[in-house]
């Protein structure tokens, strides 16, 4: 059986990798070889110290993917285009392809389900979501007899990595963002990690298949941790809670909610214990209860153990004729708009004189029905901050309550809104 790998940068290396090392083991359960027929990359000539022959690397990925004697594509490159005309390409000619593209899966994963349907060829993306973690897979299949209601996790490597060193070690955003790097999390361009592009793009995959419907990225209300402080951190650790960078997709009769932005959790909440890359994600579903998935949600190795899942289901498949289930999206849902979603809400006010403004402050959040569950002042002179907690309020109340708290004289500034989850 012959592979076309496309891409060979964190993720395809090891693919390679344990493509070479297991692939005794790998034949044996497959009943045949896997075979490297090519690899593209951008540079073909940089040297890499890899178990193959320097003349499989090739930059003419159409050319690799056209290639009569392939019989699967895997592509490992990210991105929308070129990406989406290979995968096209390759599905028309009868190629399965094994993906970890969640960008392309969440714009316009339709359109490669439908090409892999019209050809009757597999699409596989299990690594495209939490990396190492089986999760894709069981929501496709075991869970098919069950009503998912809600799934929450935290689903990107990166920024779990970042908010995780912050905490613990107090490091500074851009240090622990390039040791991120350094170990292969973050993406191409990390502001997809940072600023929560990545984490939507995976909440509109787990969205789609929980609740049988198809959700875009641009369904989902993102927010990134580009704006969480060092005394965001501290003001969350003085309420018992961590900083987290939390999806949430709910199901509720017809409509849908998929969010993704940080958010305080108690230390006693099950995902304040996901710490670095790791990944974590819950599925509530009626008759299972709740489901919690969990392991190494970025890097190298993690991914390619997926991904290596992946092919060895599409290559049996070849071998005996069968072909996944197709993609299940007979529900007709309604994404519900974020100002709807109630929630607790933590505020930080930079404020000129505390004593002087706490009443004007809490007449703003009485007029538009935001109730306030505790207040209190962090640090001291010049510097203190006012902080308010809120009882659960809907965001669109929110955003009002603090369009008109900064306009009052007494206030400096918002120094910061963040959203409190699971207390
Ligand atoms: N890193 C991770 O932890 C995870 C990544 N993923 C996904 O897996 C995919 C790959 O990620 P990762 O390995 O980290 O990415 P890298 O940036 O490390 O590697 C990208 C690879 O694609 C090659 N490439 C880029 N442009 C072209 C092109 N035009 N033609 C041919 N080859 C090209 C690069 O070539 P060259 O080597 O010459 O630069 C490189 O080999 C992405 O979709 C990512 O979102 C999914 C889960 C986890
Ligand atoms: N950049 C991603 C890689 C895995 O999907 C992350 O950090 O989670």
């Amino acid at each position: 059986m012959k592979i076309a790998l496309l891409g060979c940068g964190n993720v395809g290396t090891e693919v390679v990798r344990l493509l070479h090392e297991q692939s005794a083991d790998l034949a044996a359960r497959i009943g045949e070889p896997l075979e490297l027929a090519g690899i593209a990359v951008r540079r073909p000539d940089k040297a890499r110290d890899l178990p193959v022959p320097r003349e499989l690397f090739t930059a003419d990925a159409l050319g690799l993917v056209n290639r009569p004697d392939v019989d699967i594509v895997v592509e490992l490159v990210g991105g929308i285009e070129p990406a989406r005309g290979w995968i096209t390409t390759a599905m028309a000619q009868g190629k399965s392809v094994v993906t970890g593209n969640k960008a392309l899966l969440a714009e316009d994963g339709g359109t490669l389900h439908d090409a892999a349907a019209a050809s009757g060829v597999d699409l596989y993306y299990e690594a495209a979501v939490a990396a190492a973690i089986p999760l894709l897979r069981p929501l496709r299949e075991s869970l098919h007899g069950d009503r998912i209601t809600k799934v929450t996790g935290i689903v990107n490597g990166t920024t779990n990595f970042i908010l995780s060193r912050m905490t613990e070690t107090g490091a500074g955003f851009s240090e622990a963002l390039s040791e991120a790097q350094d170990l292969g999390y973050a993406e191409a361009d990390p502001t997809a990690d940072i600023e929560g592009f990545d984490a939507a793009a995976k909440a509109a995959i787990l969205a789609g298949l929980a609740f049988h419907t198809r959700v875009t990225a641009s369904d989902v209300y993102r927010e990134g941790i580009t704006s969480v402080s060092a005394s965001d951190i501290a003001s969350a650790a003085q309420m018992g809670c961590v900083v987290k960078l939390l999806c949430i997709a709910s199901r509720d009769g017809d409509d849908v909610t998929v969010r993704v932005h940080p958010a305080m959790i108690p230390t006693s909440h099950p995902l304040a214990s996901v710490n670095g890359a790791y990944n974590a994600v819950f599925v509530e579903a009626e008759a299972a209860g709740r489901l919690m998935f969990y392991g190494a949600g970025a890097g190298g190795a993690p991914t390619a153990s997926a991904v290596l899942g992946d092919l060895v289901a599409v290559a049996r498949n070849r071998r005996s004729g069968a072909r996944a289930a197709s993609e299940s999206t007979y529900a007709d849902l309604s994404v519900r708009h974020m100002g709807e979603v109630t929630t607790r809400y933590h505020i930080s006010l930079d404020v000129d004189d505390q004593a002087g403004v706490l009443a004007a402050a809490a007449q703003v959040f009485a007029d538009h029905r935001v109730s306030i569950q505790t207040v209190r002042q962090d640090g001291r002179g010049d510097d203190a901050l006012l902080v308010v907690v809120t009882h659960k309020a809907t965001d669109a109340a929110l955003a009002a309550t603090v369009e008109e708290l900064a306009k009052l004289p007494a206030v400096r500034q918002v120094a910061s809104v963040m959203r409190v989850e699971g207390g």
